[in-house]
């Protein structure tokens, strides 16, 4: 045999990083290190700068693990993070599997943990912490707000510099800084951590500490009891708490223990309930900062609490959706406040959800996660009852004189309506402004008048773009779409027609606001709240507190619908719920119980009893009849009941596969290719491909695929085969589409 056909010699094969980049598209890439040192497992979880695809762009990536190379031509990468990794191995290993349950490419994923300062490649470094120096003299001191800095910098004792800047002004800082009462100097991560150990211990040991200031009833201390009984061990709880039962005061009890074990406790709360109320309420009784994490932080404060939760330093942090994904180095308990909300789950990019993550992530670390609620999601209802989690229940209200609202039907059949209002409700509006308290009108419909029409030809405005009608504004001048955002001056005359009969049809709550005003402003101060006119956590809090403590009437969205502690409000109407009632969501039903009882749960929350009053034209309509004789439970069965006879979660598992295009034949052909991949796994069922229940918007059309299996395990293996080759799918070039695992509605 001539030498040439020799086989080679074996050559070990090179050990070399695996890492991923925010693309999409399936699998890691090889890549060694530029110096020409070796890899190392402690690599992994560490950034690196790599020539990334045809034009050798640079780009950040990350590894994820190491292992022999795949190819033959292995390119460099430089480390970005020298010394720690990045993400600490529980966090990657967490999303590793939030990966392969969502069925994404694992560098979307990863990449949807980062803040962007991360993502773009900046050190992580946390900033210098502004610190009391002991030399000024506080007594020279003049203006309220120089003492009351530094009177919170004294009791928190130090505070990074941005939230010192943000809570007191620049220029308050500045002025400290001057007078050298306040000294900006680097404290040693190990100094903050004790400092943060002293404070969290503070509570046990000081009689006079604000939390010692409530005595839990009964049930709550056996809730603390159950939940605390075991710090070290994973254990999933239900804590299922009638509004107003004091659910929060049972966070954080708890809170206080872990922090007095030395560990760090993550909440999340849903997007609406994260006021400055809420932040104030858990730093006044906890006695330490908490800190905020959620989307209207600048991007860099983000980080930084991102990098303060990674060094331990953040103790306790409150945050949105997003916070699932701090890196917590020493995690001691996690909370989901309003476990049922929708906005837990991600509606783009990976559709994740962040309470599921969270349990999985309570799971790896062996601590308890606390899902509260007072109208628990059916899925975490059927995992108390089939014994996956442990069931709490707060059947009272806990503030001593507070008792359930009590909840009627107003039947408005036959009935003259003003702005859509009956008279009863109007009369009831009336009676409790006059006693000087607070009402609430539930209308979860921002605008003037859901569709203009005209009275002539029946005409009515729809939107170019999307298969849905316009939204009235602006008293009918303006029309607006709510799911592309179009909007255009109302026409003068119908363009069908040209009738001059064109009427806004229906009630918003610009309506209800322009109704009300005019007929009690001698009453009341009346305050709209809703997307249009609130677009800030702080703007909700300022006009909340307009309406002060006297008489006042609040119209509101689902902004209002949960979170608010009213003492004065005492009356709830809700308009508009019937809506709800004939929906063909599967979800429909859980989604109105839950809403009327939060929203009802707002009235007589203090000293006076609270009253709601539901309009419709269907009294007798069987959720709202169950609503009234029994509680949530009782509705939440009859669902439970009804999700199990026609196979819809949580009895079977779901995935849809949504598609859009310019062209529907894109769209469709694309699906049926998809569809087609499933032929070899008969358990998962597959419907479709089928227009979009709105098979128009923003100018794109849409078709989705709904897939059906009896088992999560039958699901995903037949997901984890068939998606990965969609991504390299050429049809799937003409057209956007996505996977959402578990959806949260089939829209
Ligand atoms: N043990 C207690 N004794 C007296 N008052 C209490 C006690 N626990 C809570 N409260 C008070 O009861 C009110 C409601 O408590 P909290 O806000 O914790 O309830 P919640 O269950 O979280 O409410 P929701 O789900 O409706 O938002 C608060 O004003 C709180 O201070
Ligand atoms: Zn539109």
């Amino acid at each position: 045999m001539p030498a040439t056909e020799l086989p080679p010699a074996e050559t070990p094969v090179e050990t070399v990083w695996k890492i991923v980049v925010n693309v999409p598209l399936w699998g890691q890439f090889d890549y060694r290190p530029a110096d020409g040192t070796s890899v190392s497992p402690a690599d992994i979880g560490k950034r690196v700068r790599v020539p990334f695809g045809r034009g050798g762009h640079e780009r950040i990536g990350l590894i994820t693990a190491i292992g022999p190379a795949g190819v033959e031509q292995v390119l460099p990468a430089t480390l970005l993070d020298t010394e720690a990794p990045l993400l600490p191995g529980e966090l990657l290993e967490s999303l590793v599997w939030l990966h392969r349950y969502t069925v994404s490419p694992l560098g979307e994923t990863v990449w949807q943990a980062l803040p962007k300062p991360m993502r773009d490649g900046d050190p992580a470094t946390l900033e210098p912490v502004a610190m009391l120096t002991t030399t000024g003299d506080p007594a020279t001191l003049r203006g309220g707000k120089y003492k009351s800095a530094l009177e919170s910098l004294l009791t928190q004792g130090v505070l990074p510099e941005s939230e010192a800047r943000e809570r007191h002004t620049g220029a308050v800082v500045n002025e400290l800084l001057r007078r050298d009462l306040v000294r900006l100097e680097p404290v040693s991560i190990s100094e903050r951590l004790a400092l943060a150990d002293a404070a969290g211990r503070r509570w046990r040991d000081e009689p006079e500490h604000p939390l010692h200031r409530l005595q839990l009833t009964q049930q709550q201390h056996d809730a603390v009891h159950a939940i605390a009984a075991d710090p070290d061990a994973y254990h999933g709880w239900l804590l299922e708490g009638v509004t107003g039962s004091g659910k929060t005061e049972v966070y954080l009890r708890l809170i206080a223990q872990t922090l007095a074990a030395g560990r760090q406790a993550l909440i999340l709360v849903p997007e609406i309930g994260l006021t400055p109320q809420t932040l104030q309420r858990f730093e006044q009784r906890l006695g330490v900062p908490v800190d905020a994490y959620h989307s209207g932080l600048s991007d860099k404060d983000r980080a930084q609490v991102w990098l303060r939760a990674r060094a331990g330093l953040a103790r306790v942090i409150v945050g949105t959706r997003s916070a699932a994904f701090l890196p917590l180095p020493n995690p001691g308990l996690f909370i989901v406040d309003e476990e049922h909300d929708g906005s837990f789950k991600q509606f783009d990019g990976i559709r994740y959800n962040a309470r599921d993550f969270l349990v999985q992530r309570g799971h790896r670390v062996g601590r308890p996660i606390v899902l509260g609620s007072a109208t628990p999601s059916l899925e975490s209802l059927h995992n108390a009852q089939s014994g996956r989690y442990g069931l709490l229940r707060l059947t009272e209200r806990a503030h001593g004189g507070a008792t359930h609202p009590q909840m009627h039907i107003v039947d408005m059949r036959g009935v003259p309506l003003e702005a859509g209002l009956s008279p009863v409700v109007l009369k009831a509006i009336q009676v409790h402004l006059e006693r000087g308290e607070q009402v609430l009108v539930f209308r979860n419909r921002r605008g003037y008048a859901p569709v203009l029409l005209c009275h002539d030809c029946g005409w009515s405005a729809q939107c170019q773009q999307c298969d849905a009608p316009m939204t009235v504004h602006r008293q009918g001048r303006r029309l607006q779409c709510h799911h592309c955002g179009a909007s255009c001056t109302a026409p003068p005359a119908c363009p069908d027609c040209g009738g001059l009969a064109l009427h806004p049809q229906g009630i918003g709550t610009e309506r209800l606001e322009e109704f009300l005003s005019e007929r009690f402003a001698d009453l009341a101060p009346v305050v709209r709240i809703d997307r249009g006119s609130t677009r800030t956590r702080d703007g909700l809090q300022q006009r909340l507190a307009s309406v002060g403590d006297g008489a006042g009437l609040l119209i509101g969205t689902q902004m209002l619908a949960k979170g608010h502690h009213l003492p004065n409000l005492t009356l709830v109407v809700v308009v508009g719920a019937d809506e709800g009632l004939f929906s063909t969501d599967f979800r429909a039903g859980e989604r109105l119980a839950q809403q009327l009882i939060q929203v009802a749960g707002r009235a007589g929350r203090a000293d006076k009893p609270g009253v709601v009053l539901i309009q419709t034209h269907h009294p007798d309509h069987l959720l709202l009849q169950r609503l009234l004789a029994a509680d949530y439970d009782a509705v939440a069965q009859t669902e439970l009941d009804e999700r199990s006879k026609a196979s819809w979660p949580p009895f079977v598992a779901l995935a849809l596969i949504r598609a859009e295009g310019r062209h529907v034949a894109d769209v469709r052909e694309f699906l049926q290719s998809v569809a087609n991949a499933f032929g070899p796994y008969p358990n998962v069922m597959v419907m479709g491909p089928l227009p979009a229940p709105m098979p128009k918007r923003a100018g794109y059309l849409r078709e989705q695929l709904l897939l059906q299996a009896d088992s999560r395990a039958d699901l995903h293996f037949a997901l984890q085969r068939v998606i990965p080759t969609v991504y390299g799918a050429p049809l799937a070039r003409k057209v956007r589409w996505s996977l959402d695992v578990d959806p949260y509605d089939l829209y």
